[in-house]
């Protein structure tokens, strides 16, 4: 099964420090939407894994994530893809869940829905907690440079880490690699 998993704010959508509140500042970063859907046509599945303590923060409900959600799903099948499950940790940072990232509990909730091992699967994300949930269950961990991605070159990365420019980027790679 070729799977990638992808975070969501800084990668999918544009992020903000302010958090992403309401479906109007759920903005796609250019050519991300496209990126899945290319990915989709050509047989991967393309699943989500976000951290979404805004929920916790009472900063946005689940009914206003859900509605971001169905626009990313509506986005990439008007470009003829199918995007695949998208799984959030809705905690905040102090109540010790097993799913937020750095902790690798999302991607495994991924594995075990589509019953697939996550030895080598890529990880896409932008923030350092991406990386190290990558690492821990032996994902290809994979850095973009947008959303928080340039700040977290900046702080330095582990070994083994790949580096794109965006997430279509990655996408043209993949691609390019299985033609
Ligand atoms: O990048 P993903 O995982 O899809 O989502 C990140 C968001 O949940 C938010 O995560 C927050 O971190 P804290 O949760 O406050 O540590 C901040 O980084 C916000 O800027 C960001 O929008
Ligand atoms: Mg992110
Ligand atoms: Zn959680």
């Amino acid at each position: 099964m070729k799977l990638l998993i992808l975070d969501r704010d800084g990668v999918i959508n544009e992020d903000s420090d302010a958090y992403i509140k309401s479906l109007a500042e759920w903005i796609p970063i250019p050519g991300s939407v496209e990126a899945i859907a290319r990915l989709s046509r050509a047989g991967w599945t393309v699943a989500v894994a976000t951290n979404q303590s805004g929920l916790a923060r009472g900063y946005y409900d689940e009914a206003t994530l859900a509605a971001m959600h169905a626009r990313l799903r509506q986005l990439v099948a008007e470009q003829g893809g199918e995007l695949g499950l998208i799984v959030h940790c809705p905690h905040g940072p102090d109540e010790g869940c097993a799913c937020r990232k750095p902790l690798p509990g999302l991607l495994v909730q991924i594995a075990r829905h589509y019953d697939v091992a996550l030895d080598g699967v890529w990880f896409v994300g932008d923030s350092p907690g991406d990386l190290a949930a990558a690492r821990a269950v032996a994902c290809q961990p994979v850095l973009v440079r947008s959303g928080k991605g340039e700040r977290t070159l900046a702080k330095g990365l582990p070994d083994g880490v790949k580096v794109f420019d965006n997430l279509a980027a990655v996408a043209a790679h993949l691609l390019a690699e299985e033609a």
